[in-house]
């Protein structure tokens, strides 16, 4: 059976088109197919295009339950976990993948996969250990610009719960240049996202499917 994956996004979605454009190439790049979306902003073009896909998405929005449970942030994060993790195996995936998914998934999300052997990886755009978390290429350059740094680079690494500290599947160098532009720079990178993002997705269903025959041994 062709492996399913379900995309996390938050924003633009042009690593998710490159997922689709991928399992969806005549011969596929990617044998997988693409069965559902979930974005934590409404406003996200990834969900259009995953309708102009005609993959089902979903809309997880957060403020919901903080109105629900003003007093207690922390525990309405919890919540909102516990059910994106239902949302998630309901749809019975064989990888998630974060494709810039911004929000940090706690245990209350990460347990559930891991219980249901549902592996999930995340395309993060610095190499490991130089800018975890949010708006990397930016401190990046800024880094750069500082003469701190001289490279940057992408990885796709398996997902815990200490942030992009998971064990890297694909590191990308990517060598910064003097007088470049942040766009330009980003634009690099996000070039480089599009190829690594199907190859980390190939990767982690072949180890998967390599773990799997090796269980049934
Ligand atoms: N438990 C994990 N969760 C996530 C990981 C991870 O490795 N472990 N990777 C991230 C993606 N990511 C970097 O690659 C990342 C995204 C967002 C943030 C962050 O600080 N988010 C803020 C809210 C930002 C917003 O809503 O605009 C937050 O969650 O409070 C850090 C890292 C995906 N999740
Ligand atoms: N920390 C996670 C993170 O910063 N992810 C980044 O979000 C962008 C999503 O672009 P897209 O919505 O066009 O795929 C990508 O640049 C990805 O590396």
């Amino acid at each position: 059976m062709t492996p399913q994956v379900l995309v996390l996004i938050s924003g633009n979605g042009s690593n998710l088109q490159a997922l689709i454009d991928a399992s969806r190439a005549n011969p596929p790049t990617l044998d997988a197919s693409i069965i559902h979306v979930i974005s934590n902003k409404r406003s996200a073009y990834g969900l259009k295009r995953a309708a102009d896909a005609g993959i089902p998405s979903t809309y997880h929005n957060l403020l919901a339950y903080k109105k629900k449970n003003p007093e207690n942030p922390q525990e309405a994060r919890q919540a909102y976990d516990a059910d994106l993790a239902k949302l998630i195996l309901a749809q019975t995936p064989d990888l998630v993948i974060c494709a810039g998914w911004m929000h940090i998934l706690s245990s209350a999300a990460l347990d559930p996969l891991e219980e249901a052997n549902v592996d999930i990886i995340n395309l993060h755009p610095a190499l490991p250990g130089q800018f975890d978390g949010a708006n990397a290429i930016e401190r990046a350059y800024e880094a750069f610009q500082r003469g701190e740094i001289t490279k940057t680079g992408i990885m796709i690494h398996y997902v815990i719960t200490a942030v992009d500290k998971g064990t890297p599947i694909i590191v990308r160098e990517i060598e910064m240049i003097k007088g470049e532009s942040l766009e330009d720079l980003e634009n690099r990178m996000h070039a480089v996202e599009h190829i690594e993002i199907v190859n980390g997705a190939r990767m982690a269903l072949g180890k998967r499917e390599k773990n799997m025959q090796t269980s049934e041994q």
